[in-house]
């Protein structure tokens, strides 16, 4: 087309960087990886979600919503690096009419700031119920551990380090959980400065945050977490110990 009566659209509310025919554009992504994930029973009832920096963009689901059933047209988009509080300065450069950011988002956001790439986070049953077993007395440093299972293999020792072994110890911290989301943004960050190798931190009663480098690692390793917490779970049951 051409010509002096040629129009460009305007661009509204950057609108632009949620619309792609990528599959694997964050904003593709995220609604695929929800509708997943809330077959396996980790965000139903529009609790848990997900998200996915991409360059100097981070991708974020609104709050309170059935995240399975959540469009590319209602991500928010947010300039990284950003300051994590307070949430109302937050630098969203796209921002969905009627619709909030997810509560998750300090969490997310701290997530990144560790180096990840994606950030899931589940309310699976199992996660759930682990931290239930793990004797609460020993408050800070309760930790799951489990060894000599081969799932572990698919979880990292640490950046860099390769993957853990079979008879290597996966050890998980474990966090309090609190009355609003984002007041377990400190608890997130002590745990990770406590473990500087670990991808991920349960939420008593809650749930659990995993993270990746990018994509494929934190869903391959929230999916390895949560066979080894349902294996955990049924060898409880049968008296077996978790580590041996
Ligand atoms: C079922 S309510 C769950 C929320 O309080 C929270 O824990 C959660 O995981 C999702 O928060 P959201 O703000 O909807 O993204
Ligand atoms: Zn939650």
């Amino acid at each position: 087309m051409c010509g002096a009566d040629q129009t460009v659209a305007p661009v509204a509310n950057n609108d632009h960087l949620v619309q792609s025919s990528d599959p694997d554009h964050p904003a593709n992504l995220i609604p695929e990886l929800c509708r997943k994930f809330y077959n396996w029973g980790w965000v139903t009832g529009t609790g848990g979600g997900t998200s996915i920096r991409h360059g100097d963009h981070i991708f974020i689901a609104p709050s309170g919503v059935q995240k399975e059933l959540m469009k590319s047209e209602n991500i928010f988009v947010i300039q990284w690096p950003t300051a994590k509080y307070p949430a109302t300065e937050r630098n969203y450069i796209r921002k969905p009419l009627k619709l909030n950011p997810s509560a998750c988002t300090p969490l997310f956001l701290t997530a990144f700031e560790h180096g990840a790439g994606c950030c899931i986070h589940t309310h699976s049953q199992w996660a759930v119920l682990v931290t239930l077993l793990v004797e609460r007395e020993k408050g800070p440093d309760a930790c799951f551990e489990i060894s000599n299972i081969e799932q572990i293999k698919g979880i990292p020792k640490g950046k860099g380090k390769g993957m853990l072994g079979y008879h290597d110890t996966l050890s998980i911290p474990i966090i309090d959980n609190t009355a609003f989301e984002e007041d377990l943004t400190s608890g997130l960050e002590a745990a990770m400065n406590k473990y500087p190798d670990t991808y991920a931190v349960l939420v008593r009663r809650h749930g659990i945050y995993v993270w990746g480098d990018n994509v494929a690692k934190a869903k391959t390793q929230c999916e390895s977490l949560d066979y080894l917490f349902q294996l955990a779970v049924e060898m409880h049951k049968l008296g077996l110990p978790w580590v041996k």
